[in-house]
């Protein structure tokens, strides 16, 4: 059986998913770097993204073939607090001095980050520290005061059409359209992206299929549970099929059962798709399950990167990410004052709008 980057078995035939592995290509584009972990690397098309002058996230390059995503071994995510993490040619995501301000407050201060392709990475940090302003720089929601960020190679401020192509996201409110069944939902999505009529319905039904929500695709999602509205979510924000998906929390108040099986909609995502996956979360054990790098941002810096087991080893040989959190940040003492009332009310609606 196939396994994913994350080391989880890929599961070919669970709720579908074999038909969303096979949906792309009669016969996908593969390398010489394909193997049994990474099945299929072209997550666009290399042709078409060369002509329209995008550096298609692809191993091929420099890196060596026995680093990176997948194999375990560190790549360039080092335990480093001040020098930048160096950028490869394949990479999902690379953001360089990244800032902005919102009048005399900076919220994002000259962030470097760089996210591999088909990696899971995880940004953590307390309320209020800059996460989902970073992510709306990237998915070109909010213009940066200053710095550069790309996505697969394209910039936010230049091309900022391409990056939209190129990203889906699930932001932390819910995004899903309670009066609609699950399928209207999706097919206004499907419209908003072009994705020609004559794909549409097809595409729909691979998707819900993918994540067991076929049985429900004519119920209105008022009626759902918070897990499955967060599958949905995690569809809809993928229907275009964008080489990266943000998450800006993605099982906020979700049980721990509902928790478990979005985790593993999104290790299937990035097994089966090679989708880079860009989490934030409050949970760390929700980091140290999913994420193969986190960064920590504090009062809008990024103070630590690198694996799970790396920043937990530099606190202490039992230490948990929830250590290494406080040792790092005080405990989280930015908290809701700083992350402000409208952060606390937006979490605590989501919470009870999912739960
Ligand atoms: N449009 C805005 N105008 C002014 N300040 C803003 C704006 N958007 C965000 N902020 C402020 O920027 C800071 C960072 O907010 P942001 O939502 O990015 O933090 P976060 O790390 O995502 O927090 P949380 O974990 O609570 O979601 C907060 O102090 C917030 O009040």
């Amino acid at each position: 059986m196939a396994a994913g980057p994350l080391g989880e078995p890929a599961a070919p035939g669970r709720r579908g998913h074999d038909r969303l592995r096979g949906r792309r290509s009669p016969s996908p584009p593969r390398c010489r770097h394909a193997t049994s972990q990474n099945p299929t690397y072209y997550h666009i098309n290399p042709r078409r993204s060369s002509a329209a002058g995008l550096v298609p996230p692809h191993p091929c390059g420099p890196r060596s073939p026995t680093s990176g995503p997948g194999t375990g071994t560190p790549h360039y995510f080092q335990l480093v607090q001040s020098s930048p993490t160096a950028p490869s040619p394949g990479d999902a995501v690379v953001v360089r001095g990244l800032t902005r301000r919102f009048g005399a407050a900076v919220v994002v201060d000259r962030v470097d980050l760089a996210v591999p392709h088909a990696a899971v990475f995880g940004l953590l940090g307390p309320n209020g520290a800059g996460k989902t302003t970073l992510i709306k720089m990237l998915i070109t929601l909010l213009a940066p005061s200053e710095g550069t960020a790309t996505i697969a190679g394209c910039d936010v401020r230049t091309r900022p059409a391409q990056v939209r192509r190129l990203v889906g996201y699930v932001p932390q409110l819910l995004s899903a359209d309670g009066a609609l069944t699950a399928e209207e939902n999706l097919v206004v999505f499907a419209r908003l992206y072009h994705i020609p009529r004559a794909q549409r319905r097809a595409r729909i039904a691979d998707a819900l299929a993918s994540v067991g929500l076929a049985g429900s695709a004519t119920k209105l999602v008022r009626d759902f549970s918070g897990g499955m509205v967060r599958r949905l979510e995690i569809i809809q924000s993928m229907l275009h099929r964008p080489p990266v998906l943000f998450l800006d929390e993605p099982t906020i108040g979700l049980d721990p059962a509902a928790r478990h099986d979005i985790w593993a909609e999104l290790r299937q995502v990035n097994a089966t798709e090679q989708t880079t996956l860009f989490i934030t979360t409050h949970d760390m054990e929700e980091a140290d399950a999913l994420c193969q790098q986190v960064a920590i941002m504090h009062r809008g810096r990024v103070i630590a990167q690198g694996t799970p087991g790396e920043l937990k080893a530099r606190v202490g040989p039992d230490a948990n990410l929830d250590d290494v959190f406080i040792a790092l940040t005080g405990g989280g003492t930015q908290g809701v004052e700083e992350g402000g009332f409208g952060a606390a009310g937006r979490a605590r609606r989501t919470a009870r709008r999912l739960g």
